[in-house]
């Protein structure tokens, strides 16, 4: 199977002050292969984020290469690149509120992606596609009208989704896209997630700190620590049979039924 994003030694180094430095991508490489989901895992600070943010063009790369679908992407401001970027790869964050404008319906956002991808649909094709796109992410013209205050997080996150998904990507990256929601909405929208990666033949490159949803919902897992990848493979490879002494603590201190958050990772790492 071919990957369709491959990342080749990445390296970011945030400078914080003239002494100190963070060196958030450390040489980092990794593939996504076409179709399927890949989750990084690591606890906060680790560098997932930056990861994402580089490959979606957000972040700029000290050095390293970031190829999707074959080409070398480089950070960029003109428009039609821009545009490209985003028909090849939409990126779906915890917080829907972002994209959306509290005083306009939530169709709104829609259109206006619409109004960026499909120059060739006119006000009355895209008010059909947007209500298209909200049945996709089982959401209805009620819900297309309403003000985002009146939806719950879930609802917004499947407008979020539906807004990433009108610029028909390939590829949708997902920063802790269901790390807000209560566990029974986070299945619901993981069960979205699968079907709509089933039906568009979409790949995922899914950043979470939840070992359960990776294991829910990823196919490879690659695991970052302080801005290295420090293990990867299968899902079932690295869960069920970690190499390294962290993951197998990132596995240890994974919430369960009778899991103590005192036991977490930090308590763990810190030998407490
Ligand atoms: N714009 C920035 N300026 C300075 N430091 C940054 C910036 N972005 C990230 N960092 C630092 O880089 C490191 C990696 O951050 P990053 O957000 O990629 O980690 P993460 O694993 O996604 O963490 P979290 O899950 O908390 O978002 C952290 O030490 C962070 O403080």
């Amino acid at each position: 199977m071919s990957a369709i994003i491959e990342v080749e030694q990445l390296n970011r180094t945030f400078h914080l002050s003239r002494k100190a430095s963070v060196h958030a991508l450390n040489d980092v490489s990794c593939e996504l292969r076409q179709g399927t989901c890949l989750a990084v895992v690591g606890e906060s600070g680790s560098g997932k984020s930056t990861l994402a943010r580089v490959i979606v063009g957000l972040e700029t790369a000290d050095s390293g290469t970031v190829r999707i679908a074959g080409t070398e992407v480089k950070p960029t401001t003109a428009r039609r690149q821009l545009r490209e970027r985003a028909k090849l790869v939409q990126m779906v964050f915890q917080d829907p509120q972002g994209s959306l404008n509290r005083s306009l319906p939530v169709s709104a956002t829609i259109d206006e992606m619409l109004q960026a991808h499909r120059p060739d649909l006119d006000r009355a094709a895209r008010r059909a596609r947007v209500l298209e796109l909200f049945a996709e992410v089982g959401l209805t013209e009620r819900h297309a009208d309403a003000k985002p205050a009146a939806l719950s997080g879930g609802q917004k996150q499947r407008v979020a989704i539906a807004r990433a998904l009108a610029a028909e990507p390939q590829i949708l990256v997902l920063d802790e896209a269901v790390s807000a929601l209560d566990v029974s909405v986070q299945a619901q929208v993981l069960d979205l997630l699968k079907r709509l990666r089933a039906e568009h033949g979409l790949s995922y490159l899914f950043i979470t700190h939840d070992l359960s949803v990776v294991r829910d919902i990823a196919d490879d897992v690659v695991v970052m620590r302080t801005g290295q990848i420090i293990e990867r493979g299968t899902v079932d490879a690295v869960l069920d049979d970690p190499q390294q002494a962290y993951t197998k603590l990132l596995i240890a201190s994974a919430p369960r039924p009778g899991w103590k958050p005192e036991r977490g990772l930090r308590a763990a790492l810190m030998g407490a």
